[in-house]
């Protein structure tokens, strides 16, 4: 089969309406010469794994919305989509993070989540056999993709080393038009992406990156059902020459999950936390250093004086922080909710002990962040 004119599946015939696949059958398409996107129906073993997965993990976001207080670019309450990232160990490495993503997202620690851990080692080995096993005649994209292909394989150095996760609540929730082309992934011609879809199936679209003159045809649309339990792998320049939304759904009033991973590429920025050392990922977890001891002192609003008024003591926000508190305040917030809870929590391992270290982790990381600019960012959906 010539790769550059595989067809999608199934073809939308009204005008105007993008060319559609069901996301029943794998896809491969060649957007372009250096331009190559996968789909696969099914990552998972069976539908069932997929629902299984979903639901834990839903369970998991749905907590973790109730109980970490929002950071201060959440807009989750806005547009009904809640992001989260990747922290904490994966066996062969520290999940890294672009240190904006804590100003939009809440961080999803590796003990809070088993079926990350799982579907990162599931989407490592398909990306790899789907990378390596692209037809002949893509092979100058897969050239490209090849030495990517090989580190995937490699035992020293995962390739994934991190994870955005959107939990949409419902059709409402959408991601806009972008490309995941920042730098900290590296060149945008050489970016790959797996993403997983679990929960409520939704259309994903594709078009390519808008250019001055451009004429009608250039922003044809594509759009792929992404079914629950799919991998879609997008690879080569796609990011550089294409860009892609999640459309609101009117028809959904169900939730959907999708985990993209990625690789950060460069040194460490300030923000992201340092490598664990060897000898500490060695040792069973219970014997690991807490995170909460290894991080260093919180920067922002260190050196105010601040005394928790009696009535306020105990107190623990369950709600999202509205979008209007400053950075600071939210800070300041997480500081009164940590001194709350620490004479709280008596025994480790428990559900306030992870409420105290899901705070201490958020504020160390949000500290770390504004210490950095001094002030606000613009905090992307990417
Ligand atoms: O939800 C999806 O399928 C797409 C998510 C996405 O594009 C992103 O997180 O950058
Ligand atoms: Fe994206």
């Amino acid at each position: 089969m010539n790769c550059s004119t595989i067809m999608l599946r199934t073809t939308c015939s009204e005008v105007g309406e993008p060319v559609c696949h069901d996301g029943l059958e794998p896809l491969t398409l060649r957007l372009d010469e250096d331009s190559v996107m996968c789909y696969l129906p099914q990552l998972l073993e069976s539908p069932s794994s997929a629902t299984s997965c979903y639901t834990a993990l839903a369970e998991t976001l749905q907590r973790l919305l109730a109980t970490v207080p929002a950071p201060p670019k959440d807009s989750s309450s806005e547009n009904d989509r809640a992001q989260f990232y990747g922290s904490g160990s994966f066996g062969k490495g520290d999940f890294r993070f672009n240190p904006r993503w804590c100003l939009a997202g809440r961080a999803l620690e590796d003990e809070n989540s088993k079926e990350v851990l799982y579907l990162k080692e599931r989407v490592e080995e398909e990306t790899l056999r789907t990378l390596q096993g692209l037809p002949d005649e893509c092979r100058e994209v897969a050239h490209g993709l090849s030495e990517q292909a090989e580190s995937l394989g490699s035992e020293l150095e995962p390739f994934f080393n991190s994870v955005l996760v959107n939990f949409y609540l419902d059709g409402r929730a959408q991601i806009k038009w972008h490309a995941d082309d920042e730098n900290c992934y590296g060149p945008a011609e050489r970016i790959v992406i797996g993403s997983v879809s679990l929960g409520a199936p939704r259309p994903f679209e594709l078009r390519r990156t808008p250019r001055k003159g451009d004429g009608r045809n250039a922003q044809e649309r594509r759009r792929i059902w992404l079914q629950p339990g799919s991998l879609l792998i997008m690879a080569g320049a796609m990011q550089a020459k294409w860009q892609h939304s999640l459309p609101a759904d009117p028809t959904c009033s169900t939730p959907r999950i999708n985990l993209t991973f990625r690789r950060i590429v460069g040194p460490r920025r300030r923000g992201e936390p340092e490598p664990s050392p060897a000898d500490d990922q060695q040792r069973p977890k219970g014997e690991r250093k807490q995170t909460a001891e290894r991080a260093p002192a919180p920067t922002c609003g260190a050196g105010e004086e601040r005394v928790v008024p009696q009535k306020e003591a105990g107190r623990v926000t369950t709600q999202p922080v509205a979008n209007r508190f400053a950075a600071a305040e939210v800070a300041r917030r997480l500081q009164d909710e940590i001194a709350s809870l620490k004479p709280m929590v008596v025994e480790p391992n428990t559900p306030l002990a992870d409420e105290l270290t899901l705070r201490e982790t958020l504020l160390r990381q949000f500290s770390l962040v504004w210490a950095e600019d001094g002030q606000d960012h613009e905090a992307g959906s990417k």
